[in-house]
C-alpha cells in the first residue's frame, strides 16, 4: 500500500483509495503472527492460483518503482510505502467451491479458465479462512453435499465468502488478530428456504457450527449466513440473504470508528492495511470540512473522516443499497458528541457526478477495479480547472485568509493516492 500527497492548483481535496489484493500482505513490526525470515510468498499454490501475481520480494513489488517514480515526477515529497502484512493478511475471501462431493475444490479460478484451483494452505489467507475451508470439506464429503457445476447448472453448494472479524474486546488486544473469527456465507443453488434441498443446507450450517461454533473446542466462526443464487451467469451472489446462526452483527474497529458489515455489503479485504490506509488519509483532510464520498460502499471512509477530523458533511455515494444497513449501523455507534451532517446516499456515482461534488472540500473516490467511470473523471477535470479560474482569479491576499482559515490544508489543493 502506498500513500502520497500532492499539490494540484485546486482548493479541493480529493482522495483516491485503493487496497492492493497480491502486493500488501505483512509487516515485519507486526507482534502478532511470525512469518518466513524473507519477504518471499513460499506459497505451494502459487503457480497454480491466480490470486497472488509475485512471488518474491512481496515487501517491494515492482510496482512500488513505478509509483514511486510517478509521484516524484509529480512533485510529491511525502511518498511514502508500507507493506503491512507479508501473509495471513486476507480477512475475507470468496472461494469458488466445485469437484465432487467425495473430491471438493475450493479456491480461485486458474488464471483465465473456469477451473477451479483447490488453495488450502493459502499463505495470504488469515489462518481462520483456511480453517474453515477445511471444515467445509469435512461437512461437504461427510453430508453428500454436491459442488456446484457449471456446465449442469446443478449442485448445492456454489461458493463460500468468509469474513474475518478481530473485533472481541473479551481477548487480549495483542491475540485479538490471530483469533479472529469467520462470518460464513454459504451461496446455496435454490431460490429460497422454501425451496427442496433447505435440509440439506441447514445439516451443513449445523455442521459448521458444531464444529467450529462456540461449543466447539476451536470457535473459529462467528455466524452462518446463506445466499441464494439460481442464475447462470458468474454474478457470484444473488439477492436473497438468510442469517442461520451465530451472531446477526459483524462489528470490527477500523479508522478509529466501530464499522458493521452485513456480508452483502462490500469490505476491504486487507483489515489491518484498510486501518492503517484510514489514519494516513485522516490527517489529510481538513478539520471540519465538508467530504464527499463517492464508491462509499458502507461509508467507512467517510464515517472515520467525519469523527476524527470533526467533519462538517459527510455525502455517502453508492450503488448498493444492500450498504445502507451496514451504514446506518455504524452510524448508530458513532460517539453522541459527533456533530456532523452525515448521509448515505444510493446513486450511481457516474451519474451527474458534479451534483455530488459541488460544495465540497474533500473528495474521496475509491471506485471497483475497473476505475473511476468517465463521467467522474471530466467532472473531476471539470472541477478542478474551473476552480484554478477561480484561484487565479482572486488576489493572492484572498487566498492568504483562506489559507489560515483552514490550518494545515492549502488552497493549491491536494491529490491522495493510496
Ligand atoms: C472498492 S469498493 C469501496 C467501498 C468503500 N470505500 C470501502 O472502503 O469499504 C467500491 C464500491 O463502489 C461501489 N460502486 C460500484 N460502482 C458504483 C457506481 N457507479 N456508483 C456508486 N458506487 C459504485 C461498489 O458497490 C463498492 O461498494
Amino acid at each position: 500500500m502506498s500513500v502520497s500527497l500532492t499539490s494540484f492548483a485546486l482548493p479541493t481535496t480529493i482522495v483516491t483509495s485503493r487496497l492492493s489484493v497480491s502486493a500488501s500482505p505483512s509487516t515485519a513490526t507486526s507482534p502478532l503472527l511470525p512469518g518466513p525470515s524473507s519477504s518471499s510468498l513460499q506459497c505451494q499454490h502459487f503457480q497454480s492460483c491466480s490470486g497472488c501475481s509475485h512471488e518474491w520480494d512481496l515487501d517491494r513489488p515492482p510496482a512500488l518503482e513505478e509509483a514511486a517514480k510517478f509521484f516524484k515526477d509529480a512533485g510529491v515529497s511525502d511518498f511514502t510505502f508500507d507493506s503491512c502484512r507479508l501473509w495471513k493478511w486476507r480477512c475475507r475471501a470468496k472461494l469458488a467451491v466445485r469437484g465432487t462431493s467425495d473430491g471438493p475444490l475450493i479456491g480461485l479460478y486458474k488464471e483465465g479458465t473456469h477451473e477451479v484451483v483447490d488453495i488450502p494452505l493459502c499463505r495470504a489467507h488469515h489462518p481462520s479462512i483456511n480453517a474453515v475451508v477445511n471444515l467445509l470439506k469435512q461437512g461437504i464429503v461427510e453430508l453428500h453435499i454436491q459442488p456446484y457445476d457449471e456446465d449442469l447448472r446443478t449442485g448445492e453448494l456454489r461458493y463460500i465468502q468468509m469474513a474475518v472479524t478481530t473485533y472481541d474486546t473479551s481477548i487480549p488486544a495483542a491475540e485479538r488478530y490471530q483469533r479472529g473469527k469467520v462470518q460464513v456465507a454459504l451461496v446455496w443453488n435454490s431460490r429460497s428456504e422454501h425451496s427442496p434441498g433447505f435440509e440439506k443446507l441447514n445439516a451443513l450450517s449445523d455442521f459448521l457450527w458444531r464444529k467450529g461454533g462456540p461449543r466447539s473446542g476451536v470457535h473459529i466462526i462467528h455466524s452462518i449466513w446463506v445466499n441464494f443464487q439460481t442464475s447462470s451467469n458468474n454474478i457470484i451472489f444473488g439477492n436473497r440473504w438468510r442469517h442461520l446462526l451465530g451472531e446477526r452483527d459483524f462489528w470490527e474497529r477500523i479508522g478509529g470508528i466501530d464499522v458493521s458489515l452485513a456480508p452483502s455489503s462490500f469490505g476491504q479485504a486487507n483489515t489491518l492495511a484498510f486501518d492503517s490506509l484510514l489514519r494516513k488519509l485522516q490527517k489529510y483532510v481538513p478539520f471540519g470540512s465538508s467530504v464527499v464520498d463517492l464508491y462509499a460502499g458502507a461509508g467507512i471512509i467517510g464515517l472515520s473522516v467525519a469523527v476524527t477530523r470533526k467533519c462538517r458533511a459527510v455525502k455517502c455515494i453508492e450503488i448498493n443499497k444492500e450498504s445502507k444497513i451496514s451504514f446506518e449501523q455504524s452510524l448508530s455507534r458513532l460517539p453522541k458528541t459527533v456533530d456532523s451532517s452525515i448521509s448515505w446516499h444510493h446513486a450511481d456515482a457516474s451519474i451527474e457526478p458534479l451534483h455530488w461534488l459541488e460544495g465540497s472540500d474533500v473528495i474521496v473516490v475509491d471506485p471497483p477495479r475497473k476505475g473511476l467511470d468517465q463521467s467522474v473523471i471530466f467532472a473531476l477535470q471539470n472541477l478542478v480547472s474551473s476552480e484554478r479560474k477561480a484561484a487565479n482569479a482572486s488576489a493572492s491576499s484572498t487566498l492568504k485568509a483562506n489559507d489560515e482559515k483552514r490550518p494545515g490544508f492549502y488552497v493549491q489543493g491536494k491529490l491522495l493516492f493510496i
